[in-house]
């Protein structure tokens, strides 16, 4: 299993810088490549992160992006639980309508209550943008860890860790509430050309070391290894403090 590389940042501050950075390198190639910016994104603490300088930055050319969501609440969108909720509030509410509305991928709202529907309905949306025919290869993906080893809606010993035919799947009994949700599962997380990592505080310590110096436990986010071997950490300080080895961003 290849190591991920880990970027360590003095401040959650020095962190969202580095992180716009490595987007606005990545959005840049992936336009100049292929037109377009295809990224997902976690929930919980990522949005604000990504968002302090991102939405600022003029270098990027938003107009091209196709946001979708890694893992998603069954809720209405303007629920307090929806992840696009917070990304719009963070994000897309600071951006102005420059990222179209037609390229931001929410789930279908008129199924959010039936997360089976919801999952196909989400499935058809990835067809829709990246074809039918082969795995979607998202440009990056910015996913967040949660303090028991998950990350999108992929939690330790869930059956779902093993799903190799379905894109998107529902999961009814998330540990996290709420229960209900929708995730993309390994096959396409694992072929994305690249995966950003972003977590941050003293509680997620224990876990950003047992993660990176413990592979054997097989923890969701150490099931996350793209063939391009490009999973990067963004963290601070306080999350890093126990690891020995870490490495300084530099693009
Ligand atoms: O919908 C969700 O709950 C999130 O997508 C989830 O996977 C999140 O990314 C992690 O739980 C980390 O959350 P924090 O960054 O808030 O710890």
């Amino acid at each position: 299993m290849s190591p991920h590389t880990v970027f360590v940042f003095p401040s959650t501050d020095a962190l969202s810088e580095g992180l716009n950075d490595y987007v606005q390198k990545l959005s840049q190639q992936a336009i100049a490549s292929h037109g377009k910016f295809t990224v997902a994104v976690s929930g919980g603490s990522l949005p604000k992160l990504l968002s302090k300088n991102l939405a600022g930055n003029s270098a990027i050319d938003f107009s091209k992006w196709h946001i979708f969501f890694a893992d998603e609440r069954c809720v209405p969108l303007d629920h307090a639980d929806s992840n696009y909720l917070e990304v719009k509030h963070q994000l897309l509410d600071k951006l102005n309508g420059k990222i179209p509305d037609a390229n931001v991928h929410t789930i279908n709202a008129s199924v959010a209550s039936d997360a089976e529907k919801c999952a196909r309905d989400y499935e058809q949306q990835l067809k829709d943008v990246f074809g039918s025919s082969a795995t979607p290869e998202f440009d990056l993906l910015l996913l967040g860890m949660g303090p028991d080893g998950h990350t999108c809606s992929l939690f330790p010993g869930h059956p779902l860790l093993d799903e190799n035919k379905r894109w998107v799947a529902p999961i009814f009994d998330s540990p996290k509430p709420p229960k209900e949700r929708i995730t993309l599962t390994f096959p396409v997380v694992n072929n994305a050309k690249e995966v950003a990592f972003v977590t941050a505080g003293d509680g997620k310590k224990d876990m950003v070391q047992m993660i990176q110096e413990q592979p054997e436990l097989q923890l969701p986010c150490q099931r996350v290894q793209p063939k391009s071997g490009k999973v990067y950490w963004f963290i601070d300080e306080p999350a890093g403090q126990k690891l020995s080895k870490t490495q300084k961003y530099k693009l």
